[in-house]
């Protein structure tokens, strides 16, 4: 089924964004783990909609009750499910989109898949807002990767054509990865902060939007975890956050720059550091073979424009198949890149997570 991933720690997601509520049923996770609700408060809210003018004006509280496998402050060891209620939906937004199909957004190929029968109403089970329940499920695995020392960090390497610094991929400081998550608009240099959000709130301004690059990275991950062929670290990966609508592309470390490179260039020449085997240079993000090599790992996200914009564009009406024009009205992210960072955070630390499982084992988490 489409909707349920991974081998060891499996996620089933359901939910519209304009019906009951969003949710989440998680399997496999051992009996025992304490959870720290205050952190999962923490990162829900990093998510949420409608804490500035850079985001969507639909105000949501994502409260997160858990409605089973949860008992006395632990995992009971059966299916943990988490539900999200929508509280704040304004399905007349809807109603001009109902036959006009938005372009970029997942109006037609729904309509197409699901017999006429998709709920289109804020994008249905396409909305970003089935981020929410993920951000959960991440949450949970980001703590006990924490545990484990491993740290995930991220921050907005580009929005539009403004570019922030790079990660060092060698030698990244653990306390800007860390601190990186207290911020909401997180960057390497902070000095760019206000150029990318001008150019976020004149989009806005102008009816338009904006999408640009997010960039992470992933501390104190042990050689030799993935396999190949398809569970290379980067097929895991990418399958994860292709899963996040409007995320379009990828790359590990140098990625597509790799291309315009010489091998003598793009070798990570070995060497040994504090009587470890490391690399001189991290030009494969800490992945050889689809196994991680003990250097950082380290990808990056393009996500496209926000779809939903009000300036006027050509399209078809589905029913009477006659083309025409719309002016999208409604509440709308005007660059999803700030908000898909805890999303993207809570992607890979559920795949690390499953990855992890897959090699050392059950007992390893507790
Ligand atoms: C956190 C988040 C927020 C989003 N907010 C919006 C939004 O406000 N308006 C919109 O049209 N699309 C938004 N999207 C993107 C659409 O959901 C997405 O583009 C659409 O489902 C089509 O999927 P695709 O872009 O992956 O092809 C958001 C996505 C995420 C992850
Ligand atoms: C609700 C959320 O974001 C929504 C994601 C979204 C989309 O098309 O993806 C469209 C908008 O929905 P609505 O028109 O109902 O306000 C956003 O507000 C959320 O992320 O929780």
């Amino acid at each position: 089924m489409s909707g349920i991933w991974g081998n060891n720690i499996k996620v089933s997601i359901f939910g519209e964004s304009h019906g009951h509520g969003v949710g989440i049923v998680i399997d496999g996770l051992p009996g025992g783990i304490k959870l720290d609700m205050d952190y999962i408060k923490y990162e829900m809210d990093r998510r949420k909609p409608g804490k500035s003018k850079l985001t969507t004006s639909r105000k949501e509280a994502d409260e997160v009750k858990i409605l089973s496998g949860y008992f006395n402050g632990k995992t009971t060891g059966t299916p943990l499910c988490a539900f999200i209620e929508n509280t704040n939906t304004r399905s007349r937004d809807y109603s001009k989109t109902k036959d006009l199909m938005r372009p970029g957004h997942a109006d037609y190929t729904g309509y197409m898949k699901y017999n006429q029968s998709n709920d289109y109403r804020g994008g249905g089970h396409f909305s970003g807002r089935l981020t929410a329940p993920l951000v959960f499920a991440g949450s949970i695995a980001k703590q006990i990767l924490e545990k484990n020392n491993i740290l995930i960090g991220s921050h907005i390497s580009s929005i539009y054509t403004q570019v922030d610094e790079t990660f060092d991929y060698v030698n990244c400081n653990e306390e800007l990865v860390k601190n990186l998550r207290l911020e909401e608009f997180p960057l390497i240099d902070k000095s760019k902060a206000d150029s990318m959000k001008d150019i976020i709130l004149r989009a806005k301004e102008e009816g338009n939007s904006v999408g640009g690059i997010v960039e992470t990275i992933i501390l104190n991950v042990e050689t030799g975890i993935g396999s190949p062929f398809f569970s290379s670290i980067e097929s895991r990966i990418s399958s994860m956050m292709f899963s996040i609508p409007a995320i379009k592309g990828i790359e590990f470390g140098e990625g597509f720059n790799m291309a315009k490179m010489k091998g003598n260039e793009s070798n990570d020449e070995y060497c040994i550091k504090d009587g470890e085997i490391r690399t001189y240079t991290n030009n494969n993000g800490g992945i050889l073979g689809g196994i991680s090599n003990g250097m950082p790992i380290v990808f990056k996200c393009a996500i496209k424009p926000t779809p939903s914009i009000s300036m006027e564009q050509r399209t078809i009406n589905i029913e009477s198949k006659e083309e025409t024009s719309l002016s999208i009205e409604g509440r709308h992210d005007p660059c999803i890149v700030p908000r898909a960072i805890p999303v993207i955070e809570a992607g890979v630390a559920l795949t690390l997570l499953d990855m992890i499982i897959e090699k050392k084992g059950l007992e390893w988490i507790n």
